[in-house]
């Protein structure tokens, strides 16, 4: 059995060598003839997977270790009868600490004393919108969700009109990227909806580039009283519009969703989805290959304040300014070697792993603090 699969994909070998032979290839560069005589393909999101790169090959099943499944054409592969398997909710955490790490900056930037007096509007209120939105409920946010999809679905229930989602103090995107059906979401910020948001408020993107209209964001951006932006993806990455980059406040190279665990879990759930088509056990697990973590406890006794020690352990375990900072230095750099040091950063990452890795020691353990670790859901011990 022959598994083709992204090079970027870790532990491939531990996972995956019981099963066949492994040929590793560059994501972004497979073609056709790498393919054509595999029996398994399991890429990441950089791959596209359509007729073009699988037709006539012997390929049965494609696993994409990642959440987002825009760059694979499921409805050819379903025609095909090739089965098909993604990871949902496997950097959801990942995600939920990469805007977390925001917010806790720009409370601080903004000398808010209490960053949850902070309104957040979540788009999409999939795993990664849940995962977020409960860890600010809990720490006491106001948070406002659209989702007409789960809407039309479950009722009125918790849901808001989009418009009012705009009109919080902080906006973050977490729907997946769609052209069609009945809720598009491509260019769901389109030039109407980003000239309606003020210098008070904040925009997050870490959800595809293509939900947010580049060109119009970029105006607004260049326009008067224009709000703040964080951008982790890109229409068209790996190339990115410098003047954009220069132009929002903080810029990574679609990483949020690179913590080990989120990596690592993608790579076992497609590993479990393989194993079940095979009709295989499913021996192995994520857990046997993780490392210690390099930062394993936090210390806090009853004196710190619930909001300082918040602050201080969501940057400790992830600071978002360090990802941005390195990837700022980039823009110096010609066109074609930005975009391979957009991909050279994300093959080199380095190892960055979630707040439930973490031991938080509370001494003396005032309520008010074990509620904030138990919100940010860190290993929790009194
Ligand atoms: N930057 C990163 O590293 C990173 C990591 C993980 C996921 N992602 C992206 O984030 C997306 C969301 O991830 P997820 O795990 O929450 O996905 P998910 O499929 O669990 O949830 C997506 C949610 O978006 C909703 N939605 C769809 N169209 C909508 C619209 N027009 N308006 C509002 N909501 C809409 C869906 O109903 C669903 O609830 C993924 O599709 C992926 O593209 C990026
Ligand atoms: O959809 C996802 O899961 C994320 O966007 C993921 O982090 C993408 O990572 P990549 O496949 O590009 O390495």
């Amino acid at each position: 059995m022959l598994i083709v699969a992204d090079e970027n994909i870790p532990l491939l070998d531990r996972f995956f060598d019981e099963i066949g032979s492994i040929r590793r290839v560059a994501g972004r560069e497979m073609e056709p003839q790498d393919v054509a005589d595999a029996d398994i393909l399991l890429v990441r999101s950089v791959t596209r997977v359509d007729r073009h790169l699988l037709e006539g090959s012997r390929v049965k099943f494609v696993g994409t270790a990642t959440i987002g499944t825009d760059h694979v054409d499921v409805d050819w592969l379903a025609e095909q009868g090739i089965a098909f398997a993604s990871a949902p909710g496997c950097n959801a955490a990942s995600v939920a600490e990469y805007v977390l790490s925001v917010l806790s900056i720009h409370a601080e930037e903004r000398g808010e004393d209490d960053w949850s007096d902070l309104s957040v509007g979540i788009i999409g209120a999939g795993n990664v919108g849940q995962a977020l939105g409960r860890r600010l409920t809990r720490l006491g946010f106001t948070v406002k969700i659209s989702d007409p999809p789960r809407q039309r679905i479950e009722g009125e229930g918790g849901f808001c009109d989009l418009e009012d989602v705009l009109a919080c103090d902080i906006v973050t995107l977490h729907t997946p990227l769609t052209q069609d059906g009945d809720y598009p979401t491509h260019h769901l910020l389109n030039a109407d909806r980003l000239r309606a948001l003020t210098g008070r408020q904040l925009l997050i993107n870490t959800s595809r580039g293509g939900v947010v209209d580049t060109q119009a964001l970029l105006a607004r951006l260049q326009a008067g009283d224009a709000p703040q932006v964080v951008l982790d993806v890109w229409e068209g990455e790996p190339g990115v519009d410098p003047d954009l980059a220069r132009a929002v406040w903080l810029m990574t190279p679609h990483i949020a969703g690179y913590s080990l665990e989120g990596k690592v879990g993608g790579t076992e759930m497609i590993y479990r989805a393989l194993c079940h088509f095979l009709g295989l056990p499913a021996r192995k697990q994520a857990g046997q290959f993780m490392a210690d973590p390099a930062l394993s406890k936090l210390s806090f006794t009853s004196s710190a304040t619930a909001l300082d020690a918040a602050h201080v352990a969501i940057r400790a375990c992830y600071d978002v300014r360090r990802d941005a900072a390195r990837y700022r230095r980039v823009l110096a750099l010609p066109e074609d070697g930005r975009a391979r040091a957009f991909d050279a950063m994300r093959r080199d990452y380095p190892v960055r792993r979630e707040f439930s890795s973490v031991k938080i020691q509370l001494k003396g353990g005032a309520k008010e603090l074990q509620q904030v670790f138990k919100a940010l859901e860190f290993k929790l011990k009194v």
